[in-house]
């Protein structure tokens, strides 16, 4: 096991509980802005600190062997649409990311079509979809490690392009069976504990969902203590891009706003392959995917918002970056009760 990484400076999140508290307010009248404002000021190592500017949202598209298979409500051909549709500026991350002044990189690791005519989208392609997990492994070895360094990679050019926080979401018809496979493989629960409705499955699906989950997991069994042979036997490259992007950007001290199940459970896997990732992460929002509730739960991490989100796309955590922004504000520019004018 790796030594842990160091977390967001600790000295400077104490200083900014001190300045918090000594805000023109009742004392903890900002609730939840005053951790967010902390966790933030404590990453980028100041207190105050400016609030993000620099925000770049990487979305991980892929997509999965089971989706063929009756576990989405949505077909296959969909994926590769909502691509073009990313990319387009149509989607519904494109219409936030606009919004927020966030710069938007969609990837196409494992999308079964050819969009070769999409400059910059398939450099980094590692196959065209994935092993159906309740049959065979998801991706070889060689193909895991291919993914994880893609992802850390990506993290490395979005730190150089001068990123001060990234946003990590995922586009990928089926991607919540392989995900929710990984939360329960991770935190050893069982899949009718996990198993959601993703896209809006109906019972018959469910059911169906939930047996593939139970017989991935059984298949899997004796490998899934190790989180590389995990995400070689359940996840899928756009899932391995995701947990070596969050390695990386945690190594280079970037914070990570998260998404909904996907990001969620790759960041499960990227605590157990180094641990310390999480301290430099927050949780945009509360997906109705019990397999995220219950990662979140194990992760100690509570999300920003709770609204009912489902889309993915990292929709969830765009919509929170104004909530961190406004706490980072806060925190800088109010006065301090002591200096107000009697
Ligand atoms: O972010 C979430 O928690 C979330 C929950 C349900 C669905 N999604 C999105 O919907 C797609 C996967 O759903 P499904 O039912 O096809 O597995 C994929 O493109 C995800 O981005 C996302
Ligand atoms: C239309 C559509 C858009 C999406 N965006 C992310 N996942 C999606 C799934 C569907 C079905």
């Amino acid at each position: 096991m790796p030594t842990a990484l160091p977390p967001p400076a600790p000295e400077v999140r104490a200083e900014a509980a001190r300045r918090l508290d000594a805000l023109a307010k009742p004392l903890g009248a900002l609730g939840r802005l005053e951790e967010l404002a902390a966790w933030w000021s404590a990453c980028a190592g100041r207190c105050p600190a400016d609030p993000p500017a620099a925000v770049r949202a990487v979305i991980l598209a892929g997509d999965h062997g089971v989706s063929s298979d009756g576990v989405s409500a949505y077909p296959r051909e969909v994926t590769a649409a909502m691509v073009r549709a990313l990319v387009g500026g149509e989607a519904g991350a494109s219409v936030l990311a606009r919004q927020h002044g966030v710069a938007l990189r969609v990837l196409d690791l494992a999308v079964d079509a050819d969009l070769s005519d999409l400059p910059g989208v398939t450099d980094h392609k590692v196959r065209r979809s994935s092993g159906a997990l309740d049959r065979e492994d998801a991706l070889t070895a060689a193909e895991t490690a291919t993914a994880l360094a893609v992802g850390a990679r990506v993290a490395t050019e979005e730190i150089a392009a001068g990123a001060d926080l990234l946003v990590v979401g995922d586009l990928g018809i089926g991607n919540t069976t392989p995900a929710t496979a990984l939360v329960a493989a991770s935190l050893g629960a069982a899949a009718e504990q996990v198993v959601g409705r993703g896209t809006g499955i109906d019972d018959a699906r469910l059911a169906h969902k939930t047996a593939v989950v139970e017989r991935a997991l059984e298949r899997a069994r004796d490998r899934v203590a190790d989180p590389v042979q995990r995400l070689a036997a359940l996840g899928s490259a756009d899932l391995a891009a995701g947990v070596g992007l969050l390695v990386a950007a945690a190594r280079a001290r970037v914070p990570v706003l998260l998404d909904g199940i996907v990001p969620v459970a790759e960041l499960l896997v990227a605590e157990d392959l180094q641990p310390g990732v999480v301290a430099w992460c927050a949780a945009g929002h509360r997906s109705t995917e019990p397999a995220q509730r219950l990662a979140l739960e194990k992760l100690g991490l509570e999300p920003v918002l709770d609204l009912g989100l489902r889309l993915g796309e990292g929709t969830g955590a765009l919509t929170a970056l104004p909530v961190l922004r406004s706490a980072a504000l806060l925190l800088r520019d109010m006065a301090l009760l002591a200096d107000l004018a009697p």
